[in-house]
């Protein structure tokens, strides 16, 4: 147990995906999962464990952001000795050739402070990201790969120009959060990878409705999932 999250060692499978939104996190559960146990409920950021066609499989949410981000994968890791980490988010599209609602998987990441800086580019665990483009290839489900960038501020004084560089750069996609997965899989040894959907564009301002949300994440989700269990 953690200040932040109730669950016992072993609750935890040693594969976990991992939305922002805990409802986000309740839907793949509910959704996706056999026999789905919550075993975290501390601040609404829930955790569930169950099956994925046999193979076990946890949820568990983190939050917007670096600062609460870093705390749970922190937890996963060092406190319940998760392996794979697969992070299940939302991103909006930098340019035209990303459409909304498609799947968006990382091939790197960086933080938008450090574009231009190489040492800061970090990557998924290659193996699930080749496991993740078979997946989303023979699920039929519409996908793009490409680099990121990762931001901490969502409302930016200058929201015309501020990814000017990263477009520059063929950067394609911004969350908030793959970057310092990327990072954070390194430092503390764990395999990584993000699988994001396409919620709304930085370039024409269409967005999704929220209604759809949690819909939208159906093939992120399947992605995630069917790579867990192809990675073992
Ligand atoms: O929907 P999630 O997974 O939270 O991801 C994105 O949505 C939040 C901002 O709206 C940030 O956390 C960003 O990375
Ligand atoms: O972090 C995010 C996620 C979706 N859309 C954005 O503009 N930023």
């Amino acid at each position: 147990m953690t200040p932040h999250n109730e669950a016992l060692p072993g609750d935890f499978a040693e594969t976990v995906l991992i939305p922002g939104d805990p409802l986000r996190a309740e839907w793949i559960a509910a959704t996706f999962l056999e026999a789905p146990r919550c075993v975290n409920r501390v601040r609404g950021t829930f955790g569930f464990t169950g099956l994925y066609r046999g193979k076990q499989v946890s949820v568990q949410a983190t939050g917007m952001g670096r600062p609460s981000f870093t705390i749970y994968v922190h937890e996963l890791v060092a406190v319940y000795g998760v392996r794979t980490i697969i992070r299940v988010g939302s991103c909006g599209a930098l340019t035209l050739g990303t459409p909304l609602r498609e799947v968006f998987i990382a091939e790197s990441a960086v933080m938008d402070t450090d574009v231009g800086a190489s040492r800061h580019v970090g990557t998924p665990d290659p193996d699930l990201f080749r496991r993740a483009v078979e997946a989303a290839t023979t699920q039929s489900i519409g996908f793009h790969v490409g680099p990121m960038v990762s931001s901490d501020v969502f409302y930016h004084p200058e929201p015309e120009t501020r990814f000017d560089l990263p477009v520059s750069k063929g950067i394609t996609a911004v969350d908030m959060e793959t970057a310092n997965l990327f990072a954070l899989s390194q430092s503390l040894g764990f395999r990584a990878l993000s699988v994001c959907t396409l919620v709304d564009s930085l370039v024409t301002g269409e967005e999704t409705a929220l209604s759809e949300r949690h819909e939208l994440f159906r093939g992120s989700a399947l992605v995630a999932l069917e790579t867990a269990r192809t990675a073992g």
